[in-house]
């Protein structure tokens, strides 16, 4: 087994096990007291620089990155930095993450925030939008196509923009369907953990103009930005090079200057 495999094999007995703890019912009614969306598509395609800034305590292929600050902190400081949005790992056994994070960061700010997590059944979706989010995030690797659809009409139900993440070819002819705001090419291979901007440069001109194309993964530099744009990416997933440092505000407030 590969670890995209230990991970869904996870969140299905996690999704089952929540499902018998807190009925659908209620994270529907908990909808209600949430504010509307907003849409990050949107706001990427007016900005100049794109940035979605995420919050990853840990990862599989880097352990930890930090565990230290609190995600209050974290969220404020990618907001004044002026991120378009921020990306929250809510994973907990690979990732160090928690829905907790997610309505922290919710109460923090009000920039679009991205569940990041492995869906898999629409119950995530639902409790994605009860807990904050404005978009979530769909892994083709780990959906087919009928999954993709039946999954982007729910969230687009809740007014949810789709992001839809995807690393070759074939995962981009299986996934590219109506309802789908961003198209997001994974730089790193979450089977391998290898990562290559090479991905998202080779697989850009397969993406139709409709869709908003964003770069995620290994982004460390202002130079590889300008690469990407070149190729028509207008959102840009960074989550480790701000994160590995004491003040990730700070660095994002940096990075998005010499952006400018
Ligand atoms: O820390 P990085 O290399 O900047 O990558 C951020 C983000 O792209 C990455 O965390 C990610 C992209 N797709 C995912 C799917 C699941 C978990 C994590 C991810």
């Amino acid at each position: 087994m590969n670890i995209l495999d230990k991970i869904v094999a996870a969140k299905q007995k996690e999704v089952a096990l929540k499902k018998s703890l807190i009925p659908v019912s209620q994270l529907e009614a908990s909808v209600l007291f949430t504010r509307d969306t907003i849409s990050l598509a949107r706001k990427l395609t007016q900005s100049t620089t794109g940035i979605i800034a995420e919050h990853k305590r840990r990862s599989p292929s880097k352990s930890v990155i930090n565990q230290k600050l609190s995600v209050h902190e974290v969220a404020l400081g990618y907001e004044k930095a002026g991120a378009c949005g921020m990306s929250v790992l809510t994973d907990g056994k690979y990732f160090g993450g928690s829905l907790d994070d997610l309505l922290l960061a919710r109460a923090s700010v009000n920039m679009p925030l991205l569940r990041k997590e492995f869906i898999i059944d629409e119950y995530q979706i639902i409790e994605a939008r009860a807990y904050g989010a404005d978009v979530i995030l769909l892994i083709a690797a780990i959906l087919n196509k009928n999954q993709i659809k039946e999954l982007t009409q729910t969230a687009k139900k809740l007014r949810l923009d789709v992001l839809l993440e995807v690393h070759n070819e074939e995962e981009l002819h299986k996934s590219i369907m109506p309802g789908i705001d961003m198209l997001g090419v994974n730089n790193r291979n979450l089977k391998t953990f290898e990562v290559s901007l090479e991905t998202s440069k080779s697989l850009s001109k397969l993406i139709p103009e409709e869709f908003v194309k964003v770069s995620e993964s290994g982004i460390s530099n202002i130079e590889a930005i300008k690469q990407l744009q070149q190729y028509g990416y207008k959102g840009f997933l960074i989550g480790e090079n701000f994160m590995k440092t004491g003040n990730p505000g700070e660095s994002a407030t940096e990075f998005i200057k010499r952006l400018r």
